[in-house]
């Protein structure tokens, strides 16, 4: 690793025009199209399999994403642990690898060192891949003054335009404008950001996170208002805070952050449990009436699924600070799980991105369940492949109505084609329920968010099989 710091060596930027103030820029740049190929992998679902034992949680996707795009606020080393493998990890590893940092990377370790980085404009292919490849807008600015980012890939699940990002980096003295399909930010002094004040409209995560690291390397003091409170957010404070920086109330609708002049220095640091994988073991667990234990997991970061698994007769048990068991075995003959509502909303609310896991587990409990998305406006298309198992649901715009069934009588085998990330393991999750066998397709939008999902549920009893077909000869 490099540890020399070299002066980065990039021309003075031209002054760029103001961004008219759209209220939305839309990203034109999605996930590639599905491109459903005779060698693209599919995952085989024997269902119908009680699950038992023992899963490990990896490190948090959505924690990585934003630590490792700070660690461009960073000089020297920086070591992080519990980084988990995946499509939009490795993504962003590669993003960093574009602009001239150096990556070492070992069994869920990751040592970055961004001494060297001599670009401020990351591959834009890569940053049209995954959401978070976005996020180093923040800190290239913040520590080179400027920075040209493409518009930002991810679950194909709202129109997710960025218009807080560019307001709340010309709160901090940026110009920005969007030309040739990319952002283009610069500090408008033709030095670095200063400290300013923010308000967000929406608490939206993916932004709070990037002002967040912006405002530490801006000059002076920056106050944001009615920002996301997610744990990831936490998370990423946490680490800003460990490697020098000045943030407080995170957590909180408030951040006040102290920016310094200089970068951070580097330091070792832990990513938090993924609490997405956890709830979705969770739910794995319930659909399925079995009994699994799962660590590390912070119970408060599930707290709004482990109420709504316990309205549904569900048993979750604390056996350490940090290992939770769940339990859906009947009691007694007849006992069914009962159904419940569910309406997403940010952090503390329930997470939108448990909604379509949850959704296949109300398919198989008792009664009328009504589940509402109010965080992204197309977040149900998932819903037509799940009614492909043969459950009664009925979506009215965000809304789902779902007439639920005991178990036993409800799903059916089928052939399905994941859409997106949660959505296409709600439809693993429908596999391991139903009577028969599941072939799920589009297994490369699930591969961007679950860590060795096959091999994880296989050690739990369940029959699931990668199936990588041969390529065949032009
Ligand atoms: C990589 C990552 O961390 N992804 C997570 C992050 O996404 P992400 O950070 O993209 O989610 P946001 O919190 O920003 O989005 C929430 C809502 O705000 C809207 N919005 C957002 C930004 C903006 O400038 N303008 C705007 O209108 C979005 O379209 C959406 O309707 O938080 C989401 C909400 O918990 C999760 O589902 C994603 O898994
Ligand atoms: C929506 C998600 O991810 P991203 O924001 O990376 O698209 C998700 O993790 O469910």
């Amino acid at each position: 690793m490099a540890s020399t710091p070299t002066p980065h060596s990039l021309s003075p930027p031209n002054p760029l025009p103001h961004l008219p103030e759209t209220p939305h820029l839309t990203p034109t740049l999605q996930l590639p199209p599905k491109t459903l190929t005779a060698t693209a992998p599919k995952l085989a679902v024997s269902g119908g399999h009680s699950l038992a034992g023992h899963v490990t949680i990896s490190g948090s996707k959505n924690s990585s994403l934003p630590i490792l795009a700070a660690t461009l606020c960073c000089s020297g080393d920086t070591k992080l642990k519990n980084v988990p493998d995946l499509s939009d990890t490795r993504a962003m590893l590669s993003i960093l690898g574009s602009l001239g940092a150096e990556i070492e990377s070992f069994g869920g370790d990751v040592v970055v060192n961004t001494d060297r980085v001599g670009s401020v404009e990351p591959c834009l292919d890569l940053i049209g891949k995954i959401r978070g490849g976005f996020f180093v807008i923040g800190p290239l600015l913040g520590r080179f003054g400027e920075a040209v980012v493409g518009l930002p890939g991810g679950c194909d699940i709202g129109a997710r335009p960025v218009d807080l990002y560019v307001r709340g980096l010309r709160a901090l003295g940026a110009i920005v404008e969007l030309r040739d399909g990319k952002i283009r930010a610069q500090a408008a002094n033709g030095k670095g950001l200063v400290g300013g004040r923010f308000r967000f409209d929406y608490a939206s995560v993916g932004a709070t996170e990037t002002l967040m690291m912006a405002a530490c390397m801006a000059d002076g003091e920056t106050v944001l208002s009615n920002v996301a409170q997610e744990p990831e957010v936490v998370d990423l404070a946490r680490f800003l805070i460990d490697n020098g920086a000045c943030v407080e109330g995170a957590g909180t609708d408030k951040l006040v952050i102290k920016g310094r002049s200089r970068s951070l220095h580097g330091s070792e640091y832990t990513i938090i449990p993924d609490r997405i994988e956890a709830g979705t073991f969770m739910l794995a667990a319930a659909i399925t009436r079995s009994c699994i234990s799962m660590s590390p997991i912070v119970p408060s970061h599930v707290s709004c699924l482990i109420n709504k698994l316990v309205t549904a007769g569900c048993k979750i048990t604390r056996h350490t600070p940090d290992i939770l068991e769940v339990s859906a075995i009947p009691a007694k003959i007849g006992d069914v799980l009962r159904g419940f509502d569910v309406k997403t909303s940010p952090f503390p609310g329930f997470p939108t991105d448990l909604q379509p896991q949850t959704t296949a587990l109300l398919t198989t409990c008792d009664g009328l369940s009504v589940v509402e998305e109010s965080v992204f406006e197309n977040r149900m298309s998932y819903v037509t492949e799940l009614q492909k198992f043969g459950p009664r649901i009925q979506v009215c715009g965000s809304t789902a109505l779902v007439f639920g069934k005991d178990r036993a009588s409800v799903l059916h085998g089928s052939q399905v084609v994941a859409s997106d990330l949660r959505g296409g393991v709600s439809l693993v999750l429908a596999g391991l329920a139903a009577e028969g066998n599941t072939e799920i397709d589009g297994v490369a939008h699930i591969d961007r968010g679950y860590e060795n999902l096959e091999m994880k549920l296989q050690l739990l009893g369940a029959d699931v099989k990668r199936l990588i077909p041969a390529a065949t000869a032009p």
